[in-house]
């Protein structure tokens, strides 16, 4: 946790599971007590989701996990760090790929699930990203109270790729990306100010493809423009849930 002495986030905490498996329970049983705390302080915590394969992991093992729990999923407000622009039915979306994993074991809230506008709803990506900085600007009450995050092998959060332009935008909670080098090419990522407005980030990172990548994120003075991973710290705390192909270079 943070050292509340120097008001400083503590430095990450890092931590190896077996493997991909392993690291998604981990990661779900951890989520749902952080919900589960925060609603018993009276809150209705804001949880940031990501997109990619072991977050697809973390979805299934929440959805197995949820029954179980004491968390009132109407009282969780869910937002996502990036999509995809492209048709909400499009197996690409994030949000897709999440809401169909959780099915109807979480019984979410929709009024309190925040998506990013599909091509559906906005007529260009950069309306789209707009919307979605009114939205997080009407909903979005404070921090995030836990905000994953997958990591690309080149160092990549969100859809913040490295040397992008859109790495030194200060001024605005979103940006419209029209050239991810990861397809599809047109998204919506949050910045780097709304990734660092959580109380926890947690990178969800496995596989031996991002061992390189962990390890240059976590080196001192990494610099974030190499590694935008490096360039997302929790107001409180910040975890790197691994595996041991992703913690090899470590
Ligand atoms: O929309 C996206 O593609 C994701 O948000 C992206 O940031 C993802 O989390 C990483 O690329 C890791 O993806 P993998 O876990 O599939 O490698």
């Amino acid at each position: 946790m943070t050292d509340a002495t120097a008001g400083h986030p503590a430095p990450p905490r890092i931590e190896v599971h077996v493997d991909a498996a392993d690291l998604a329970t981990a990661v779900a049983g951890e989520l749902i007590s952080r919900i589960e705390d925060a609603q018993a302080r009276g809150e209705e915590p804001q949880i940031g989701l990501t997109g990619g394969t072991i977050a697809e992991h973390v979805h299934r093992e929440l959805a197995r996990m949820a029954p179980d729990s004491e968390v009132d999923w109407s009282r969780v407000v869910v937002w996502w760090g990036d999509e995809r622009y492209v048709a909400a039915a499009s197996p690409e979306r994030n949000a897709g790929q999440a809401l169909a994993a959780f099915g109807d074991r979480l019984p979410l809230d929709p009024s309190k699930v925040h998506q990013v506008p599909s091509t559906d709803d906005a007529a260009s990506v950069t309306e789209a990203a707009d919307r979605y900085a009114a939205d997080l600007r009407a909903h979005a009450a404070g921090s995030f109270e836990v905000l994953m995050l997958g990591v690309g092998p080149d160092g990549h959060v969100a859809s913040l790729f490295p040397g992008s332009a859109q790495l030194d935008v200060d001024d605005r909670v979103t940006v419209a990306v029209t050239d991810s080098p990861k397809p599809p090419p047109e998204r919506v990522s949050l910045t780097f100010a709304a990734l660092n407005r959580s109380r926890s980030v947690w990178f969800l990172v496995s596989g031996e493809q991002k061992a390189s990548a962990v390890a240059r994120a976590l080196a001192v003075g990494a610099d974030l423009h190499d590694v935008p991973a490096a360039g997302v710290t929790g107001e409180l705390e910040t975890i790197w849930f691994l595996d041991r192909e992703s913690a090899a270079q470590l």
